[in-house]
């Protein structure tokens, strides 16, 4: 929807740099400075064409220039008068922490390359960075409850469940006390004060977490003839699915200490068993140690989740490709064993259009999602119904960008907006009355002056 009223409108862009890809996301909203929550809009998104960021390393020069045409679709669609207040911001997520831990040169270089291509547009630059998984927790958060319009009302709030590609963030208002700084954020808000818990998981978007489940799987076989290439069975894939891979491309991550793991080439073979695909996936959850009252899993502490919840991001993209947005919690896994178990073959002729690479792994990423929320999280079939799988609020996307560009415009006041005592109305008739109170007591002061000068010329003469 588009602002339509006679006032001009203010813009603002943010680039959401992903581990899979960029977006730029514009957002608008009316120039009178509105306190009022759901004021800002997503007025257009562009997808950026290739691959993330941080998949530049080698060539960080790359990264700028991949920028440019979703820049200069910024440029077109925002009036020529506003461009240079519109300010442009650059949030980096997991896939650049995930270089900066590898390569921290690289990832400089990657981010210098994106400022100095931000730099060359007519905007007003504000800087491109690395965000942390508390910051993208968090402002998902915003994000939401913003949309919503819970801020500011006494209504509850919604927690925030983001699924990227290597990190996993959940957010939310817990009922219990937060027993690890590391997971606590206080915002101060439209004068209310919220106490958050949130927990970002690197390496745990589900990108790298079918790294981590393959590379576990490939750890327990044991390789006699090491010229032959090593078949990996995978239950998390469809039976008629296979491929060969390279060791390489599946095992070049920080998230796997490949000590045990092979080079070479990989037969990558589907069974499409999906009791099976499951208890493999469980196996990327540690859950032998938990030094607080409650842990999710790899010794974080959760509290228990409250209240209802967004998921947004991949958990929205691959549950609405399962068509599993609506289902309980049993009717849910009941269907995706099906859809595992279907030959690779029958899924490739029912969906031709969408991209192998995709298609093979939606079973994998549906069982992922799942299990990640039942046993991770530890969501049950009674509040499984708490989870809405969203990708818009209105015609915003969720996601972490509009609650960081709220944030550092400071659009979200801490305080109340100042509003007078009494009403419109009243607050009207009585600064009137206030200042003809204090007319007739100057009237009344003149007057009295004006007597007693004239007495005191008469006493003279
Ligand atoms: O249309 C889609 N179908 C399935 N998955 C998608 C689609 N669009 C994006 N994704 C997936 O969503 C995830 C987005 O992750 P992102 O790039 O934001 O990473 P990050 O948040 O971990 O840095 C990736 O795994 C990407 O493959
Ligand atoms: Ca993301």
């Amino acid at each position: 929807m588009r602002l339509t009223s006679a006032c001009t409108a203010v813009y603002g862009i943010v680039l959401d740099a992903g581990s899979s890809h960029t977006s730029v996301f514009i957002y608008e909203w009316p120039a009178e400075k509105e306190n009022n929550t759901g004021m800002v809009q997503q007025l257009h998104t562009c997808n950026v064409k290739g691959k993330g960021i941080s998949s530049y390393y080698a060539n960080p020069d790359g990264a700028g220039k991949s920028l440019h045409e979703c820049m200069m679709e910024a440029k077109n669609k925002i009036p020529a008068n506003r461009h240079s207040e519109t300010p442009v911001y650059l949030g980096a997520t997991a896939g650049m922490r995930l270089l900066k831990m590898e390569n921290e040169a690289a990832s400089e270089k990657v981010l210098a390359s994106v400022e100095h291509s931000l730099k060359t547009y007519p905007f007003s630059y504000q800087g491109a960075r690395i965000i942390s998984g508390q910051e993208e927790g968090a402002f998902g958060w915003i994000t939401v409850n913003y949309l919503s319009k819970n801020l500011n009302k006494p209504t509850g709030t919604l927690g925030a469940l983001d699924l990227g590609g290597a990190s996993t963030q959940i957010t939310f208002v817990p009922q219990q006390e937060i027993e690890s700084n590391d997971n606590s954020i206080d915002f101060r808000l439209y004068g209310n004060d919220y106490h958050l818990y949130t927990h970002s998981f690197l390496c745990y978007g589900k990108d790298q977490a079918l790294k981590l489940s393959m590379g576990m799987k490939l750890e327990s076989t044991r390789v006699a003839d090491k010229t032959k290439p090593i078949e990996l069975r995978d239950p998390c894939f469809h039976p008629g699915y296979n491929f060969t891979k390279t060791a390489q491309s599946v095992f070049n991550t920080p998230c796997i200490n490949g000590v045990n793991l092979p080079t070479g080439i990989i037969s990558h073979v589907g069974l499409g068993n999906w009791s099976q695909c499951q208890q493999s996936i469980r196996k990327v959850f540690n859950i032998t140690y938990c030094a607080y009252s409650k842990c999710s899993f790899n010794g974080v502490f959760q509290p228990s989740v409250d209240g209802k919840f967004g998921a947004f991001s991949a958990f929205f993209f691959v549950m609405d490709f399962l068509n599993l947005t609506s289902d309980s919690l049993d009717g849910t896994k009941q269907r995706l064993a099906k859809y595992c178990s279907t030959p690779w073959k029958e899924i490739v002729e029912k969906y031709p259009q969408i991209k192998q690479k995709y298609l093979s792994e939606y079973c994998f990423s549906g069982t992922y999602i799942l299990t990640l929320l039942e046993d991770g999280y530890s969501f049950t079939s009674d509040n499984w119904k708490d989870i809405s799988f969203i990708k818009k609020i209105g015609d915003s996307d969720a996601g972490w960008t509009l609650g960081y560009m709220l944030n550092l415009t400071n659009m979200i006041p801490a305080e109340a907006q100042d509003t007078p005592l009494m009403p419109d109305g009243g607050y009207i008739t009585f600064m009137l009355l206030f200042t003809l109170l204090i007319l007739v007591l100057l009237l009344m002061v003149f007057i009295y002056f004006r007597r007693s000068t004239r007495q005191a010329q008469k006493d003279i003469i």
